[in-house]
């Protein structure tokens, strides 16, 4: 069975104390998680120590950094290495999210390193992909993702692969109000699905969990979570609402 995950990116979000708040109402409120089922935060690195703190109380409730560095240690002023997140207690790390693409100029190339540096050191990349609008447009979407995937991903191990979770988000959904329709999702969750299987197999393919991201929300996270190859959401600024959150970690299938 695949995890069935609702992960939470507050982005560059909320003060100590809002984010402290937010935190304490969704895990105050009683989720009832299925087995299979996660909570994942992605939260600013100054809230790390205190999320993993308030979230270690609770089963199968994990705190994630929005990014690392794709070095070791180092003369790197202002970077954060996976050995500090590892040491303070995160288990996963957004890899690649669009927002860190465009604005920071992350590669592909630069992502696999980052994504290695997970590996090494007992993170889980949750790697994020996805096209532009200009590309699905032209209906080049899924030459672009398999593009992604096989730049970023395809020199791990079968081993390695299986730590990984894949997050779709369609860049013309991000922040835009304009979600996937369950269709979209659900055609390229499950060709997703297919490169993976094409390079490692149907075994592993059935392992990995993909989540969709783009404007999930309360009143749409229930039919987007519900097709057969979407296994949760990475949630952006519904996140950041404890009730709107709340019901979408309900919605998990
Ligand atoms: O970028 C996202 C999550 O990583 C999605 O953001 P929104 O949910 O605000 O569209």
């Amino acid at each position: 069975m695949r995890k069935q995950i609702a992960a939470a990116n507050w982005k560059m979000n909320l003060n100590a104390d809002e984010a402290h708040q937010l935190l304490t109402k969704i895990l105050h409120t009683k989720l009832a998680l299925k087995p299979g089922q996660e909570i994942i935060f992605a939260v600013p690195f100054p809230y790390i120590s205190m999320a993993v703190k308030k979230c270690a109380e609770h089963n199968n409730v994990f705190v994630a950094a929005q990014n690392c560095s794709d070095k070791t240690s180092g003369a790197y002023t202002g970077e954060t290495s996976a050995i500090m997140l590892q040491s303070v207690g995160v288990q996963y790390v957004i890899i690649g999210h669009s927002e860190r693409r465009e604005y920071f100029n992350e590669t592909n190339e630069v992502l696999a390193k980052k994504i290695d540096q997970c590996l090494s050191h007992g993170l889980k990349p949750l790697f994020c992909c996805g096209e532009p609008l200009s590309i699905r447009e032209e209906g080049k979407e899924k030459e672009f993702v398999a593009e992604q995937l096989k730049q970023s991903l395809y020199h791990l191990t079968a081993d390695q692969l299986q730590q990984i979770v894949i997050a779709y988000e369609p860049i013309w959904a991000i922040g835009t109000g304009k979600t996937a329709t369950t269709q979209q999702a659900q055609d390229m969750h499950a060709f997703i699905r297919q490169q993976i299987e094409l390079k490692y197999g149907h075994h592993i393919a059935q392992t990995i969990s993909i989540l969709y991201g783009g404007s999930v929300k309360a009143a749409n996270a229930k039919d987007l979570f519900s097709q057969p190859d979407v296994d949760g959401g990475l949630v952006g600024g519904a996140s950041l609402n404890a009730e709107e959150f709340i019901t979408i970690i309900q919605s998990l299938d």
